[in-house]
């Protein structure tokens, strides 16, 4: 695991958007295009913000990246809710993303259906197996969970590379997740996390030698690969 701790949060961001920006380059000089899961919550709107704004929006080349959710509220498309519609504000409007490189979670059907479909649409877009997105940007709640895998649900034993969906009783409302063997087959994994209500969530994810997954998901994700990275900022990294 890579930690990067820096003094403040532009400082945060701007590291993450470079290590985006090289992933990027690097994706679609191999491969021709830049497979990216973007995460929900409050904390990545700055940085969807600063990768739409003048210093970022050359630097990647958006007419060749993809977009996916590492996880949805299961609430209609145009819920204020919905991880989409704040990305849809702040990066896709903004540069102007086609319609077709977007994947959003159709939440036309039931939760499983959902799930189902999404899984369906990613298997289609790949063509090959095992799915290996070249970049996932995480979160992490105050409860240690990440995309929406939440402490103590069943979705945390899913031993599948797929997708997911969770009735969350803490938040009272299903999700459609990515599961953490899906998320694990990431070139690139990213957790975005600052501000010191997060330091007790990153001591138990990354320190604590009691911590299990299931009272902190996020330690699902392979913290011991290179490939994993952790953008912080000194308050959430308190406790280290
Ligand atoms: O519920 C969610 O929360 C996490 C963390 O969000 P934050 O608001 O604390 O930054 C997020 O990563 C996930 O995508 C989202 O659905």
């Amino acid at each position: 695991m890579d930690l990067h701790i820096y003094n403040n949060v532009d400082e945060v961001m701007n590291a993450l958007a470079q290590s985006i920006c090289h992933a990027s380059e690097l994706a679609i000089k191999k491969r021709g295009r830049f497979n990216f899961v973007l995460s929900g919550g409050s904390s990545p709107r700055k940085l969807y913000e600063l990768l739409a704004s003048k210093n970022y929006h050359n630097k990647i080349a958006w007419n060749k990246t993809y977009f996916f959710f590492g996880d949805e509220r299961f609430v209609p498309e145009n819920d204020s809710q919905r991880n989409s519609l704040m990305v849809k504000e702040v990066l896709f409007d903004p540069l102007k993303i086609t319609k077709s490189h977007i994947f959003n979670v159709n939440t036309t059907g039931s939760p499983e259906e959902a799930a189902q479909k999404y899984q369906k649409a990613i298997t289609s877009h790949f063509q090959t197996e095992p799915v290996e997105f070249d970049f996932i940007l995480l979160g992490l709640g105050d409860n240690s969970h990440t995309a929406s895998l939440f402490p103590n649900t069943p979705v945390l034993e899913e031993t599948e590379a797929t997708v997911k969906s969770v009735f969350v009783k803490e938040v009272d409302m299903y999700r459609i997740t990515m599961t953490a063997p899906l998320i694990n087959q990431a070139r690139n994994i990213a957790f975005l996390v600052f501000g010191e209500g997060k330091a007790e969530a990153v001591f138990h994810v990354l320190k604590d030698p009691s911590g299990s997954d299931k009272k902190y998901p996020a330690r699902l994700i392979k913290r011991q690969e290179k490939k994993v990275q952790w953008f912080l900022d000194r308050t959430a990294a308190a406790r280290l």
